[in-house]
């Protein structure tokens, strides 16, 4: 199938020298959720920001939904929604005003039954005679999405959607972002909260100082990079490793009460029935153990990390 967004050999150096974006190339699925993860300042925003033809890149061709995003830029911008990370709506004006012009920008003809549906969806329905300003911020939020919503895009940017908001709201959007799905939009999220695109993604980019440093199946990803480990609880602390182990990767805990053991849930052997016989043969009974596999927070710190 087409992908619904193809960046090819995209840069982005801003005026002051700055390079933001260097050299992406990245198909999006259609209908796929995909997460764009990265640290402060990695160039998450800009990204967005050119594939929904406000910022300019500087080399590189995006298409969105078959439009060029510099040359066709009304075709390619209609198929888009984009809720972006500041808020920033009338605060003077209603719900129902602010979302219904929201679609006339874009040329569309009223849809009142539309308009009323994504305010249901959004449990914004009974503030729709509201002014914004009365709000709260997590429903300026949800009016944001709504707006985003209005012309009825087939692509849907969610710039830090949960940043800031309540545990309830939180649920609620990745609802939203199912049911949008399920309906066969494509959403692409950025965030920071990796339980986000572990809870919600299908494929999960990485960027980095502008660099995409990985595209992946979310799933792929975590059985690829996941190491598990299995902790030892000691009958008795010991004061350091024994010398005989240094050939395992084990780490002692700092009362020396606990051993752990790093290994690959990819490998062969996982090494475990030669270390629990080298232990009994040194003399080290322990009284308990448990298994734990690493998350995808700590595949992403150790991701950006290697590339630091
Ligand atoms: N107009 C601009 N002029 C110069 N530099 C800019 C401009 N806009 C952004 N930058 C720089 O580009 C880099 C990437 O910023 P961007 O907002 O894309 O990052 P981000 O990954 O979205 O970060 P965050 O998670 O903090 O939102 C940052 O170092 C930022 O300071």
């Amino acid at each position: 199938m087409e992908p619904v967004i193809r960046i090819t050999g995209l840069s982005k150096t801003y005026k002051s020298g700055f390079a933001a974006l260097r050299n992406i190339d990245l198909e999006i699925r259609r209908g796929e959720i995909f997460a764009l993860l990265g640290p402060n300042g990695a160039g998450k925003t800009t990204l967005i920001s050119v594939i929904c033809g406000i910022v300019n890149p500087t080399t590189g061709t995006v298409l969105a939904d078959g439009h060029d995003i510099v040359r066709d830029y009304r075709a390619s911008r209609s198929a888009i929604g984009l809720v972006p990370q500041e808020l920033s709506t009338d605060a003077f004006e209603t719900v129902w005003a602010t979302v219904n012009f929201s679609r006339g920008l874009f040329g569309k003809p009223r849809d009142h039954a539309l308009v009323e549906k994504i305010l249901r969806d959004l449990s914004l329905w009974d503030k729709k005679d509201s002014k914004i300003m009365t709000l709260s911020g997590g429903m300026k939020r949800r009016v944001m999405i709504a707006k985003a919503l209005s012309h009825e895009p087939s692509i849907l940017f969610l710039d830090e959607p949960t940043a800031g908001v309540d545990v309830e709201l939180r649920r609620d959007m990745w609802n939203l972002v199912r049911g949008l799905r399920e309906r066969g939009t494509t959403i692409i999220l950025t965030t920071h909260y990796i339980e986000e695109a572990e809870e919600m993604a299908d494929r999960i980019g990485v960027i980095s100082k502008g660099e995409l440093i990985l595209v992946e199946d979310k799933t792929q990803l975590m059985r690829k990079l996941g190491k598990k480990q299995l902790t030892l609880q000691l009958q008795a602390p010991l004061a350091a490793i024994p010398a005989e182990l240094a050939g395992y990767p084990l780490e002692l805990s700092a009362d020396g009460q606990e051993l752990v053991y790093t290994f690959d849930t990819q490998g062969e052997h996982t090494g475990i029935a030669g270390l629990l016989r080298r232990l009994t043969d040194h003399g080290i009974d322990f009284k308990d153990l448990h298994s734990s596999e690493s998350s995808l927070e700590e595949i992403f710190v150790s991701l950006v990390r290697t590339n630091a």
